[in-house]
């Protein structure tokens, strides 16, 4: 089922938290919004859903304008960070619920051969006795999604679905819902304010800030194009630099460090620690080392140069370095964008 959002715009009382926002979500898509808190995501998503009305704009499942299909007839299934199991039904009473509830009748052995394969596909086989609190947070939103997938909707919408659970849950739960979203090819709309965690579940990344769309594109694009200092530094973990274009090259602390093809001016520089290397001596500019932090992938140097904030550099695990050595950070790619005023 395609999705189209054209130009919706919304307002609470006098707050405009949307503006006008278009985006199309294509047949099978996953799809993450992701933006900082009170950007609009998950007012876009209950709009999606049907439990928000857009003040204008449109909002079409497939060719046909939403508004006129109401939420139980949308084929949308929810998964949201507080949607709280039922706690007092089994975890296959939770499973069943939609179906028993539903217009499209279904009899009790149907109701039961389902349940079943949900459990299997959520991979909790054997846990349908279980109440909610006699299992784990990781499991409690498996449940969930087994429970938004029971009435087989053309539309699944997650707000934050995973936002509760520690990092290492987190990071093995998305990777079961891209293989199950895989699996089913259900449009996907999935909101969160986790870089890490749209960029890798996603086949595209729509990034909103104050209600508006400010970049949209594969994770790869997003991160290796960035159009706009908000986005380079939300998606996390840049050097913030200032230097000078001059004559087609960048100057950071008045030394060369690399090609540019911005006007001459004053310019703010937007560099990835793995996009620095160190060395003793030869091209980039001068830094003294301050700290050094190991860790299982490698090694991180946090130096200064001159009177600079500290800057950070992702090096191989094999390089020597400790504090107090001075060399030279060697820039390998920089994101560069006119100073802000
Ligand atoms: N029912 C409401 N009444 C008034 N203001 C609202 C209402 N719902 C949302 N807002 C406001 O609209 C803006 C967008 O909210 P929304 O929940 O969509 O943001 P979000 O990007 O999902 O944020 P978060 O990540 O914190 O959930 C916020 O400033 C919020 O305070």
């Amino acid at each position: 089922m395609k999705i189209v959002l054209d130009t919706v715009v919304k307002t609470f009382h006098t707050f405009r938290a949307v503006h006008g926002v278009s985006l199309d979500i294509n047949s099978g898509e996953l799809v993450a919004l992701l933006g900082p808190s009170g950007s609009g995501k998950t007012t876009i998503l209950r709009m999606v859903a049907g439990l928000e009305y857009a003040d204008s704009g449109r909002i079409l499942f497939g060719s046909e304008d939403a508004t006129n299909i109401p939420v139980r007839d949308r084929g949308v299934g929810f998964v949201f960070q507080h949607y709280a199991l039922f706690p007092h039904m089994t975890v296959a009473e939770n499973i069943a619920f939609g179906m028993k509830v539903s217009k499209v009748k279904r009899s009790k052995a149907d109701i039961a051969a389902r349940v079943q394969e949900l459990l299997q596909l959520v991979k909790l086989g054997g846990l349908g006795d279980r109440f909610p609190s006699q299992i784990s947070g990781g499991q409690r939103q498996r449940v969930a999604l087994a429970r938004a997938l029971a009435v087989d909707p053309k539309v699944l919408l997650l707000d934050e679905p995973f936002g509760a659970l520690d990092a290492n849950v987190r990071r093995d739960l998305r990777r079961w819902l891209r293989e199950i979203h895989d699996e089913l090819g259900i449009t996907t709309l999935f909101v969160t304010h986790d870089q890490e965690e749209a960029l890798d579940l996603a086949d595209r990344v729509v990034i909103l800030n104050e209600g508006r769309i400010v970049q949209q594109g594969t994770p790869r694009e997003v991160c290796r194009t960035p159009n706009s200092a908000f986005v380079t530094r939300f998606l996390g973990d840049a050097n913030h630099l200032s230097g000078e274009v001059r004559d087609g090259r960048l100057l950071l602390n008045g030394e060369a460090v690399a090609p540019a093809t911005q006007p001459d001016g004053a310019v703010d520089v937007y560099v990835r620690p793995n996009d620095l290397a160190w060395a003793p001596a030869g091209a980039g500019f001068a830094a003294t080392i301050q700290r050094v932090i190991d860790h299982p992938a490698g090694r991180r140097l946090v130096v200064r140069a001159g009177d600079s904030q500290p800057i950070e550099l992702e090096v191989p695990a094999s390089t020597e370095a400790e504090a107090g050595q001075t060399g030279r950070v060697i820039v390998l790619r920089a994101d560069i964008f006119p100073k802000a005023a």
